[in-house]
């Protein structure tokens, strides 16, 4: 929250009313950053339902913006299905000093914070109730000393619940990405998310097309599995734009299980790097 300039001189009980209380809306249950954290950019990447690929968006989001040379993060807020650790073959504990929590790096630089990297076994559920969760997620910005960092992607829980609500509340959100796949109920549920972000004063980036196409690796030929795509007239309707059609492909889902996000194809990331 915004300090209050007459801060020991004003005798009201509350600030209703006061021209001195300018904090608007969402932005006012802001949280503070740790004291050794210098974020530019935080960037939402959302789903309407789980399971379209919003790891791997957010993953690969994070990739491009590294390999064009920017200090890049990735904030797991997925606490209850935490998978960035994986993509990326992270699998030491994260440590902490006397500044607070140090977020793991990957190979090339990524750094990453994840109720993973907390656990004594990554095998174990986090059976936690909504409050706690999204406590977690709070202090995943308060307490984690991220340092400098260009661009921070947080890979949000599916959907518009409790801890999403955490994330649009909380953080100083740049924008957000919509991830979608093309069986989805796109229309209900793409406005559903910009409903949210315009609810929160958030601006949409765009919207990604998961899953879009399959090439077919004997022919070439592309196929759309799950018929024709409704994506560009429902952004359309929003007046935002589609990002990037991502193929359906075997080799992206390999390279997320070993750990080798990394390791994605320049052609992939092109224009999701260049939309941002
Ligand atoms: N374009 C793709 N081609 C092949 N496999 C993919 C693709 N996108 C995602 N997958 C695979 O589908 C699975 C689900 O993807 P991902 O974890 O990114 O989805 P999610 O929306 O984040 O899921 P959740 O809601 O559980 O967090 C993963 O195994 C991932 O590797």
């Amino acid at each position: 929250m915004s300090e209050c300039s007459s801060k020991g001189t004003c005798g009201k009980s509350s600030c209703e009313g006061c021209s001195q209380n300018t904090a608007k809306g969402p932005q006012s249950m802001q949280v503070k950053e740790n004291a050794h954290s210098r974020v530019k950019k935080v960037i939402g990447v959302v789903s309407g339902k789980g399971g379209v690929g919003k790891s791997m968006v957010t993953s690969l989001l994070a990739v491009a913006m590294n390999r064009k040379g920017y200090k890049t993060a990735i904030m797991d807020a997925d606490i209850t299905g935490p998978s960035i650790p994986t993509a990326f073959g992270l699998n030491d504990h994260a440590v902490a000093n006397d500044d607070g929590l140090l977020p793991e790096v990957t190979k090339n630089g990524i750094k990453v914070m994840s109720l993973n990297l907390l656990l004594e076994d990554q095998t174990d559920p986090v059976v936690w109730r909504g409050p706690i969760i999204s406590g977690t997620v709070s202090q995943f910005w308060t307490e984690v000393c991220w340092g400098d960092v260009d661009y921070m992607f947080v890979d949000m829980p599916p959907g518009t619940g409790d801890v999403a609500l955490t994330v649009f509340q909380s953080l100083p959100l740049a924008g957000i990405v919509i991830v979608t796949s093309p069986q989805e109920l796109v229309s209900m549920i793409v406005t559903k998310a910009v409903k949210m972000a315009e609810m929160m004063n958030v601006p949409v980036l765009g919207i990604v097309e998961n899953m879009s196409y399959f090439v077919c690796p004997d022919c070439g030929k592309k196929h759309f599995l799950f018929g024709t795509s409704h994506i560009e007239k429902v952004a359309a309707e929003h007046g935002i734009s589609v990002i990037d059609y991502l193929p359906l492909d075997p080799k992206m889902a390999a390279l997320c299980d070993e750990g080798k996000m990394e390791e994605a194809p320049e052609g992939l990331l092109e224009k999701m790097s260049s939309s941002l």
